[in-house]
């Protein structure tokens, strides 16, 4: 099997670089975590990559808006190395201020970065939340979703409310089955309505925790799968009568690290 190698792309503010590129090596990945200034000297180093991922933080101090100012940075100097990892046969992935970040380039909708379908905004109760949530696999595209039905894993973040442009975006997103990942109840009910609070935890709009760019190989969430790799991460694994083998999160790497076999 082929080993890819993840870029792990780090700005001032990130904070979530670590766990990420543990998740990768535990999946069998190889990793190798690159500033931004160092990448912007030095664009090459992605060049043998076949993963790029934008780990979770605050990056530039969630200044101007959560993932704009690094999502700016990129588009002037690194245009040209993300188109790369977009159009050929590469994966991307966006963990929290990673798909903001992502969500800022506009990298999910091709052919609409001036009018753009969706965004992530403030969260509805206006403040930062951190806590555990049921996720389900709604018909996504996504490689990194392959095989999963649910997932628990944590959500830290204030910015994350995904919104949409208007009904139209909607289906058309559903169409190309874009709208992958959906917050859900503890017995994996979701629906188009926004769950209450806190199942949906940041009010989201038809429950959208995660999305994915047309081909699938492009994925970006709010919840974190890097913070959910080994069975004892679940909070309350010490009552539980059986431990799994593994954390819930760290299939979604396997399926990165799959997709490469
Ligand atoms: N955990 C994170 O990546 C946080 C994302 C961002 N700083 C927010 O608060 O919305």
């Amino acid at each position: 099997m082929a080993t890819p190698r993840v870029l792990i792309l780090r700005a001032p503010g990130t904070n979530c670089d670590v766990e990420t590129a543990h998740a990768f090596e535990v999946a069998g990945a190889k990793t190798v975590s690159v500033h931004v200034n160092r990448l912007i000297a030095e664009p090459s180093l992605g060049q043998d990559c076949q993963i790029l991922c934008f780990p979770g933080g605050f990056s530039y101090g969630d200044d101007v808006a959560a993932g704009r100012i690094l999502a700016q940075r990129l588009q002037v100097h690194l245009q040209d190395l993300i188109a790369e990892f977009r159009d050929q046969e590469r994966l991307v992935l966006g963990i929290c201020n990673g798909f903001q970040v992502m969500m800022r380039l506009g990298i999910f909708f091709p052919g609409a970065e001036l009018a753009a379908p969706a965004t992530l905004a403030l969260n509805n109760q206006a403040r930062f939340e951190d806590r555990w949530v049921n996720l389900k696999n709604v018909d996504s595209n996504s490689v990194f979703l392959r095989g999963i039905d649910t997932l628990f894993l944590p959500m830290a973040h204030a910015e994350g409310r995904f919104v949409l442009r208007d009904r139209e975006a909607a289906n058309r997103l559903l169409e190309q089955q874009q709208l992958g990942l959906r917050y859900c109840t503890a017995d994996g009910q979701t629906g188009t309505e926004p769950l209450p609070f806190p199942e949906n935890p940041n009010g989201a709009e038809m429950n959208v925790a995660g999305i994915s760019d047309p081909s699938g190989r492009i994925f970006g969430l709010m919840p974190h799968p890097e913070r959910h790799i080994v069975a004892s991460h679940h909070p309350f694994w010490t009552r539980r009568k059986v431990q799994p083998e593994k954390g819930e999160g760290l299939k979604m790497f396997e399926n990165a690290v799959e997709y490469f076999a």
